[in-house]
């Protein structure tokens, strides 16, 4: 086979894979770029967190996606079709390949909840029997067996989200794009939608966007995370490196309520004379921090460290750790160098005059 026709169909295994791609995606509004050059691929299977504080161009995006919003230029491409070009009568067929669940569920408050699953399919045209079969699967999947006939009125934020997962399922569409579905549920129902997410993720290998200004949503269960601030991408990456070692200042304060931090009456003590003891932050993740570091540490560095604060976590079956250490302010190049022998990211955070 000659390279031209191998590199086509390493092209086309390519494109099948990518559910949706977007290249050089740019949207102003007046003197605001909403997307400012956003690129990203959501593969299939994969579930692909976006996330961005307000205002950093996450509802313009879905809009560009759904094909509500036009970008000013740049490609969308959903499954290898290219959308900006198309016109209302094209875009349809493309929009029922995306089911959308969203904060305030928008389910028909007069219809039952089977009525509510069965919705896409009636538009397709499906048969009322075929629609209502369907249903009934779907509604066992998500968990409300029993509730088919129940009105949304009487139903908890839960259960109702649980109606808008099945109803977005209906259709069996490439992609289920979450608007910050969880975003006015409690914690414990959002850790049992997200669970829910996850589990059809598994059992049915459905792609997931998730766009979400909450960490921990991206934290429980995305495989990759995008960080979109004023319109462009700061940071991409698994999960677990993104939060291991975030580069960007804005991933770094979306992450400040869940990662470890200095507490504050020590921050406080932080000066920038280069005396007493340095406070360090030690990021550590992945294989190294499966490793014995602080036997390494305790063998090797004789200037002698106090652990201030920190822990481990896990995510993505990944171990994440962040410390934070003391060392004798004369001593902080010999640390630094000793713990990135052993795989750890070593930051000075500044100097206290006596003891932390
Ligand atoms: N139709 C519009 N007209 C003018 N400006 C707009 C319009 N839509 C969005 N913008 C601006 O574009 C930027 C991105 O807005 P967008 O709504 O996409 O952000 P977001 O991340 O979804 O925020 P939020 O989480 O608050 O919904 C903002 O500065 C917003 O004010």
């Amino acid at each position: 086979m000659n390279t031209h026709v191998t590199r086509q169909l390493a092209e086309a295994a390519a494109r099948e894979d990518d559910v949706v791609r977007l290249a050089d995606v740019r949207r102003r509004f007046g003197a605001t770029a909403a997307l400012d050059g956003v690129s990203l691929t959501v593969r299939r299977g994969e579930i692909l967190g976006i996330i961005g504080r307000s205002g950093a161009g996450k509802s313009t995006l879905i809009r560009c996606l759904n094909g509500l919003e036009r970008p000013d230029s740049g490609s969308i491409a959903i499954e290898g079709r290219e959308i900006t070009g198309l016109g209302e009568a094209e875009l349809q067929p493309l929009r029922r390949r995306i089911g959308m669940i969203f904060q305030h569920f928008n389910l028909l408050s007069a219809k039952t909840v089977e009525e509510n699953v069965a919705l896409p399919l009636k538009i397709e045209g499906w048969t009322k029997a075929k629609r209502l079969a369907r249903a009934a699967e779907l509604i066992d999947l998500v968990g409300l067996k029993g509730k088919a006939k129940a009105y949304p009125s009487e139903l908890s934020g839960g259960q109702k989200q649980r109606v808008g997962i099945a109803r977005a399922l209906a259709a069996s569409p490439a992609l289920l794009l979450s608007d910050e579905a969880t975003s006015a549920l409690d914690p414990e129902t959002t850790r049992a939608i997200l669970t829910l997410l996850k589990d059809i993720n598994r059992k049915l290998g459905l792609t997931i966007l998730l766009i979400t200004h909450e960490m921990e949503v991206v934290r429980s269960i995305a495989d990759r995370v995008t960080v979109l601030d004023a319109g462009r991408i700061v940071e991409e990456g698994p999960v677990w490196q993104v939060f291991a070692t975030p580069q960007a200042q804005t991933t770094k304060s979306l992450l400040s309520g869940i990662r470890p931090q200095l507490p504050t009456h020590i921050t406080r003590k932080l000066v920038a004379d280069v005396t007493g003891e340095a406070i360090l932050g030690v990021d550590i993740a992945g294989p190294a921090a499966t490793g014995p570091l602080f036997q390494q540490l305790s063998a090797e560095f004789a200037d002698g460290y106090r652990l201030v604060h920190g822990g481990v976590d896990h995510i993505q079956e990944q171990a994440v750790g962040r410390f934070f250490i003391a060392v004798p302010a004369e001593a902080t190049a010999r640390f630094t160098t000793l713990a990135e022998r052993f795989g750890a990211q070593v930051e000075v955070l500044g100097h206290v005059a006596g003891h932390a």
